[in-house]
């Protein structure tokens, strides 16, 4: 087999919700390897559906931790087997799935630093964790735990302005918060609190990583302003609580040299840099290359928003996280849970199942639908908590029905009308230079597109995602190695490749959707006083 020639490079990981995954990625930015384990297929052992145990409550949600140890096992055997080239090497970073929490035990950090490379890592950790069963994002099971942290700091909204979010069930504090109630002698046996990242992290350090600033913004425990651990957060979750998560530090940090462990027992060069691992969706920003203004939308079954902010304006929908290239800035995750799956049942009622009935009614109506304005929400929306569908003529009348073709250009508006709104009331505006990057299923539709960019008042590009947040982990790993030198994330990816444009806005199509966003909102508004009563 011809010598491989040697190819500098950095890695990226993602321990997500059903896989871990890597990345290579070498000094032209290219990815000339990926490998992954999938939980369910190939650690059958553990009986994980999706990655996890959906408990008999139908709210507690968990993942095995020894499983993401296996795993980690599994695949650096897979790529030694593969006769990958650990000694080129330079950098690691990597990303986990948000939220999610771990619990070492007492003495874990002593086994961490001694690992024999003889021996696997779920050998040897077998014994290290106090919670054997990880709470994970999809878990609910922690609303009184919300209500009372809510109640500590003076109610939803002044958590929203301390951490970024109000108290979100799957938000890191709030499960804390309820192991320390329910299991209060594991939570006494529990000598570091780790996310999924800074785990991950840990075991490629050889000694636990700290928690970055932004995924540390998923906690309901960070103070997204100052960066460091609100007090009065912490004392409303769990006792001790800050010794056991020690001090957050930028996303950016090279956090140590990885472990003698991986050294001796796969060839990693001794210099090999750890940089701060994050979470999925700030990972996944760093790999989409959002810059000041842009906007990443990505348009599956719920569509998600990602925004690069300067000046958020936290508000009870949605998240503030602290921007995981940029110490200064902030980036901003909206949910929409009415996504793809209400997009196919509108195809399957007004346009007979097919794509390209839907397209042909989309250009055959007019940008702002003569008016007409609808809400579908299928299932209970998140932004707002809204549920049903509800139509409005040009005259704010509420209407039953709309002629099929108008009935498919309001669903899709609305949808886009709903972003940018929310958008804006985290702080978003757009910019000159914004970029709407589409990814996900539905941006393969041009059509649809055209209105995201009409709406929206700027062009619309489509990226490659498949590995985002692996590959905006490499792209972080290089950046540490630039670690102290100032030089901007945006410099070390210049090289990388570019997304291609779509749509550009149609002309007047800002003056039609100024006015009709202002209608959307208002009706919003009436929509929410008669299913919640006034706002806060
Ligand atoms: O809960 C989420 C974000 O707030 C999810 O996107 C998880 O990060 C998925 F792993």
């Amino acid at each position: 087999m011809a010598e491989r020639a040697a190819r500098r490079c950095c890695l990226g990981w993602d321990f997500s919700t059903q896989q871990v995954k890597v990345v290579a990625v070498d000094a032209e930015l290219s990815v000339f390897y990926e490998d992954s384990v999938h939980f369910d297929r190939d650690l059958v052992e553990f009986g994980t559906q999706g990655g996890v145990h959906v408990h008999k409550d139908g709210l507690t949600v968990t993942s095995p931790v020894l499983m993401w140890v296996q795993a980690l096992d599994i695949i650096l055997e897979k790529m030694k087997a593969s006769g990958f080239d650990f000694s080129q090497v330079l950098a690691l970073s990597g990303a986990g799935q948000q939220h999610g929490s771990v619990y070492w035990k007492t003495g874990a950090g002593q086994v961490l630093t001694r690992l024999s490379p003889d021996l696997p890592l779920r050998e040897q950790l077998q014994a290290c964790f106090s919670i054997s069963d990880c709470p994970v994002w999809m878990d609910s099971s922690t609303a009184a735990q919300c209500r009372q942290l809510e109640a500590a700091v003076g109610g939803a909204r002044a958590l929203s302005r301390l951490t970024g979010s109000r108290a979100y069930e799957r938000f890191t504090g709030n499960q804390i918060a309820k192991i320390y109630q329910q299991n209060p002698e594991a939570y006494s046996h529990t000598e570091r609190i780790s996310l999924v990242s800074s785990f991950a992290a840990s075991l490629f350090l050889g000694s636990y990583s700290p928690v970055d600033y932004s995924d540390g913004s998923g906690m309901n425990l960070l103070q997204i302003q100052d960066k460091v651990w609100s007090q009065a957060c912490l004392g409303a979750c769990a006792p001790r609580l800050e010794e056991k998560l020690g001090r957050p530090v930028p996303s950016c940090s090279v956090v140590g040299a990885i472990s003698s462990y991986f050294v001796q027992r796969y060839g990693f060069p001794p210099g090999c840099k750890v940089v701060a691992f994050t979470g999925d969706n700030p990972a996944s920003l760093a790999g989409m290359r959002l810059e000041e203004g842009d906007i990443a939308v990505s348009l599956g079954t719920s569509d998600t928003l990602f925004l690069w902010l300067q000046d958020p304006t936290p508000a009870l929908e949605g998240h503030i996280f602290c921007n995981p290239v940029d110490p200064q800035h902030y980036m901003a995750l909206l949910c929409f849970k009415n996504g793809s799956l209400l997009r196919e049942k509108i195809r399957d009622e007004s346009a007979s199942g097919s794509w390209s009935e839907f397209s042909k009614a989309l250009q055959s109506t007019e940008m702002g639908n003569g008016g007409n304005l609808g809400f579908y929400f299928d299932v209970m929306e998140i932004t707002p908590e809204i549920i049903g569908r509800h139509r409005f003529s040009a005259e704010n009348h509420e209407v039953s029905a709309f002629p099929r073709d108008v009935e498919i250009r309001a669903v899709i508006e609305g949808q886009f009308m709903a972003k940018k709104i929310h958008a804006e009331a985290l702080g978003y505006r757009v910019m000159p230079k914004t970029k709407i990057l589409a990814t996900g299923g539905a941006s393969h539709n041009r059509d649809m597109l055209q209105v995201l960019a009409d709406v929206f008042g700027a062009p619309v590009y489509v990226i490659d995602t498949a590995n985002s947040a692996c590959v905006g982990s490499a792209y972080r790993a290089f950046h540490g190695l630039a670690a102290g030198t100032d030089v901007p994330f945006a410099e070390i990816v210049k090289l990388a490749p570019n997304p291609r444009l779509v749509a550009t806005p149609t002309p007047g199509a800002s003056q039609v959707y100024e006015a009709l966003l202002q209608r959307y909102a208002m009706l919003e508004q009436r929509l929410l006083s008669q299913t919640r009563g006034p706002p806060e």
